[in-house]
């Protein structure tokens, strides 16, 4: 089998970098240049000369790196790879799946055209799934979901005894029950009504019970942090203990976390799949395993 050249995207060197690691295959850095013009120039540092390539990008705010990714991608097919894949461990624009309002764009059906007519396959982790059953429904590319769920387990296996795995909503039971499972951890799902970007009432079910662990507060994506906050705030008055707070897409800033620290979160922890000041759960074996099976044949 021809080898895979990865190719990544500005920030995405020391993720290419482990993977390639774990696929014994070739890796480089994309050259991005600003123009006076603000627009962009993308260059390829080697010709893919058959191989098949993977181009890896972090795509939280995704705005300002998606053109230069598609350039790299149209680059790429052009000058003779075997196929073009994308890994981007943070898949965006999967929130705006409805028009919440009359005349919104449904932005994930959108930016989710543009990556199938780019790519042959598109592998990322725990995308946010709401109202889509899956990638498919809005995917026409071949796609691959790495759950994060084992990596979680594994170092919650690790760094906190008697834990209690706690959703802050509906849509969070699927992550949190997989964790909770592999641990052989109860696990609890609050209730969330969502009034704006920044304002979310919780609930904790009635006889929910876990006073007497270490609450894991579980979601997967921790963006305002006022999901997460409130939740532990419902914990906090309902006289549970601090709760660890683990998210598998952390996008939070300074002041969300500092808003986390006042609702009386000890400590947050999140995969890799942003680079982020709490990154403490790598994923790298788990994404190159999927790149093997997915890209190599893309
Ligand atoms: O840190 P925050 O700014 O609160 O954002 C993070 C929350 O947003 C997402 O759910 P969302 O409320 O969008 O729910 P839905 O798409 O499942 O309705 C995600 O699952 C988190 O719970």
């Amino acid at each position: 089998m021809t080898p895979l050249l990865l190719l990544a995207l500005p920030g995405a060197e020391a993720l290419a970098r482990q993977l390639a690691g774990h696929l014994h295959c070739a890796c480089e850095a994309v050259e991005l240049h600003c123009y006076p013009d603000g627009e962009a120039g993308v260059r390829l540092p080697v010709e893919p000369g058959g191989r098949p390539v993977v181009l890896v990008a972090h795509l939280d705010h995704p705005d300002g790196k998606t053109l230069p990714l598609l350039f790299a991608a149209d680059a790429a097919r052009e000058l003779g790879a075997a196929g073009v894949s994308l890994l981007a461990p943070y898949l965006p624009y999967m929130r705006q799946d409805d028009r919440f309002r009359p005349g919104e764009a449904i932005t994930s059906r959108t930016f989710a055209r543009v990556l199938s007519a780019t790519f042959d396959a598109v592998v990322t982790v725990d995308p946010h799934l709401h109202r889509w059953p899956s990638l498919d429904a809005i995917y026409t590319t071949r796609t691959r979901v790495v759950a994060a769920a084992p990596a979680i387990a594994d170092w919650l296996a690790r760094e906190v005894p008697r834990p209690v795995i706690v959703g802050p909503d509906a849509e969070s039971e699927q992550w949190v029950a997989a964790v909770a499972g592999r641990l052989g951890a109860p696990h609890v799902v609050m209730t969330k009504v969502r009034h704006g970007d920044r304002d979310v009432r919780v609930t904790l079910p009635e006889g929910a019970a876990g006073e007497d662990r270490t609450p894991v507060l579980l979601d997967d994506i921790i963006s305002s942090g006022h999901t997460v906050a409130t939740a532990a705030r419902v914990l906090r008055d309902a006289g549970w203990p601090s709760p660890l707070c683990v998210g598998v897409h952390a996008l939070v800033d300074e002041a969300g976390m500092a808003l986390l620290k006042e609702a009386g979160v000890g400590r947050v922890v999140s995969c890799d799949t942003v680079p982020h000041a709490t990154n403490a759960i790598g994923l790298a074996p788990l994404l190159a395993e999927a790149v093997r099976e997915v890209c190599a044949a893309a």
